[in-house]
């Protein structure tokens, strides 16, 4: 469980997250929208305690119930993969470049486990041997979707996991994450720009914007009756039509 109340982070300066309050209970899909610099992505970097330099957080953030604002990094450590795991846009930032995958499967479970796991995300066994560097976009974000699972992570952040993939790809670890996430009753905190992926994936839903939450509520409501100006330009970006 993920609760997030009245997070601010600066650099300094003015704040770039202002305010926001969320929570993703086990089992619960709640995708975070907005347009690009929001602060989407440092809301979700906040729960894991992967803030970059500089950043100053304020607020509660817990998971289980453990305040993980300013939390010695070795406990946070423990959580993370243990309660919170994380798969990011860019897979290759995930991965170590000169160690064999099934290796770093291991290296967060067990060389019996890391087979298991790349059967479960639809890898041929012999992937265990090969480098990162030898995989595609889309079977690397599928390795590091298998090293998020790992440890069975009661919640799993994604921030934009398939914007780097061509769209047929994008269309199967999506996919695959809404079917793992269903197996194993993990919680979603999905975070994208693309309204189409977050309908089809969660069922609640928080629009940023400019640091903010300006709207939130569950997916139909908001996608039938945007009350934000905001949120209704970027329902018409989309390829969603209004569902009215
Ligand atoms: N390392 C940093 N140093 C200074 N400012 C930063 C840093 N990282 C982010 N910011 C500021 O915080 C704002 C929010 O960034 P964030 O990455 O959370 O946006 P986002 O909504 O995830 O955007 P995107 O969709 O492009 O990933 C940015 O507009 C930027 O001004």
């Amino acid at each position: 469980m993920i609760e997030i109340e009245k997070l601010r982070i600066d650099f300094g300066g003015a704040p770039v997250v202002d305010g926001v309050s969320l929570a993703v209970a086990p089992g619960e899909r709640v995708g975070l929208i907005g347009e690009s610099g929001s602060g989407k992505s440092l809301t979700a970097l906040a729960v894991l305690g992967l803030l970059p330099p500089g950043a100053r957080a304020a607020g509660r953030v817990a998971i289980d119930g453990t305040d993980v604002l300013g939390l010695p990094e070795r406990r946070l450590a423990r959580l993370r993969g243990d309660r919170v795991a994380m798969v990011f846009q860019e897979p290759m930032t995930a991965l170590d470049p000169v160690m064999r995958v099934g290796r770093q499967l291991a290296l967060v479970s067990s060389k019996a486990r890391a087979r298991e796991l790349l059967e479960l995300v639809g890898l041929p066994a012999d992937t265990y041997r090969a480098y990162p560097h030898q995989l595609s976009g889309g079977q690397r974000q599928r390795i590091v979707l298998a090293i998020a699972l790992a440890r069975d992570p009661a919640v799993l952040i994604c921030d934009e996991p398939t914007t780097a993939l061509d769209v047929r790809v994008q269309a199967r670890v999506l996919d695959l994450i809404d079917g793992l996430a269903a197996e194993r009753g993990a919680g979603l905190l999905f975070v994208s720009h693309d309204l189409a992926v977050v309908s089809n994936l969660c069922s609640r839903v928080l629009v940023m914007r400019a640091g903010r939450v300006v709207e939130s509520g569950p997916v139909a409501e908001v996608l039938a009756a945007p009350r934000h100006e905001y949120t209704a330009a970027l329902l018409a970006a989309s390829d969603l039509e209004a569902r009215t």
